[in-house]
């Protein structure tokens, strides 16, 4: 369980985050899927990253510190189409840069809206991850919207999909900020990967 989360800072170029003396985690994902909203629900604290109805709300890459022990990072979305092509280049290359070069990075949770059938964008960066090296697990978040058995057949096609590409596919996860489903779960599964890499078991 989280006890306190503090907002750290903000930056827009990777290379200004916070000294990497910590074990860190980010969470990435198409714009609008519930990234900030779900750091809010793990944390609670409803107003410590902000949220929008309308997607290209989180700009920057936003670092919270945990316990006082490891960082929490809120990224912008990818694939908005709405903003212009040098902004969101500009926003793609913040984030691959940081996910690439980020050394204290141990885990990457890449959210996945559960209403929607398998979106070519997510798995493309599901297998971008897995040639990069970044530890990615999927977490499908909005579980609340729908019934929990469209929630499960949209995830198994996701998985199928996903297995055409990748040998074993990433462990998930089923959400909802709104309800707090699976918070506990995502939650302990985060504080197991910092115990991790405190223990140098891991070597990101
Ligand atoms: N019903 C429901 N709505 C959710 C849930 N999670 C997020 N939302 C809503 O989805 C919208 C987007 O949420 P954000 O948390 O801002 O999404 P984001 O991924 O951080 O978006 P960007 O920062 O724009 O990339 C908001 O209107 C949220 O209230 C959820 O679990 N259930
Ligand atoms: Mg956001």
């Amino acid at each position: 369980m989280i006890k306190e989360a503090k907002f750290v800072i903000s930056n827009s170029n990777p290379g200004n985050c916070p000294k990497p003396d910590r074990a860190e985690i980010a969470f990435i994902g198409r714009s609008n899927v519930g990234k900030s909203s779900l750091i809010n629900a793990i944390t609670e604290q409803k107003g410590l990253a902000k949220t929008s109805q309308k997607p290209g709300k989180t700009q920057l890459i936003n670092h919270f510190l945990i316990d006082e022990h490891w960082y929490l990072v809120d990224l912008p979305g990818y694939g908005f189409a709405k903003v212009n092509k040098k902004v969101k280049d500009g926003w793609e290359a913040m984030i691959s840069t940081y996910l690439k070069k980020r050394e204290n990075l141990c885990g990457v949770c890449v959210l996945i809206d559960s209403r929607l059938p398998p979106q070519q964008i997510d798995l493309e960066f599901i297998l971008w991850c897995a040639t990069e090296g970044v530890p990615a697990v999927l977490v499908f978040t909005k579980a609340d919207k729908q019934s929990k058995s469209k929630t499960s057949q949209n995830i198994q096609a996701f998985i199928r999909k996903l297995e055409n590409f990748v040998e074993e596919a990433p462990q998930y996860f089923i959400t909802s900020a709104e309800k707090g489903t699976g918070k506990e779960e995502l939650t302990e599964f985060l504080e197991e990967l910092v115990k991790e890499y405190d223990s140098g078991e891991l070597n990101p």
